[in-house]
């Protein structure tokens, strides 16, 4: 039991690392209280909830695996390595691409009612 909940203290200080060094993190993270606020504003159906929710879950999960890549990457190779920064780049598009995928079910999900609320025909 003390090891298990020794899990969650490391899991805690990875995610206070990638906070504190991850300028991009802290964006997402500030990008997911936005959207949740937007949520509640808006009325969401519970579907939409599922999707919006998968959508942070994802983009956070994918840019704390890119830190950990990036972080792995300066250690086992701290100097200029062509494939070092292969792996950054590839990882970093792994954001992008989360990260576009939650832009478009974003406007998907919120521009309708956006449109509405403000007195646009959808
Ligand atoms: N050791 C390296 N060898 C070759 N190219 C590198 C190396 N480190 C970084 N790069 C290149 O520079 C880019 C930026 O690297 P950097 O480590 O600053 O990543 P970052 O995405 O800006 O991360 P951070 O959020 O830590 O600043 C990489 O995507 C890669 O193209």
């Amino acid at each position: 039991m003390k090891k298990f909940l020794l899990g969650f203290t490391f899991a805690f200080k990875g995610l206070r690392y990638a906070f504190a060094t991850q300028i991009n993190f802290r964006v997402h993270v500030f990008a997911a209280i936005i959207a949740i606020a937007m949520g509640f504003w808006l009325h969401i159906s519970a579907a939409e909830w599922n999707w919006i929710l998968l959508c942070i879950a994802m983009v956070l999960l994918t840019e704390l695996l890119n830190t950990g890549i990036e972080t792995l990457t300066d250690l086992v190779s701290p100097g200029y390595n062509v494939l070092a920064g292969h792996v950054k780049d590839i990882s970093a598009a792994a954001v992008l691409i989360v990260a576009f995928f939650a832009l478009i079910t974003g406007l998907i999900i919120y521009l309708p009612k956006l449109l509405l609320l403000f007195g646009y025909a959808a």
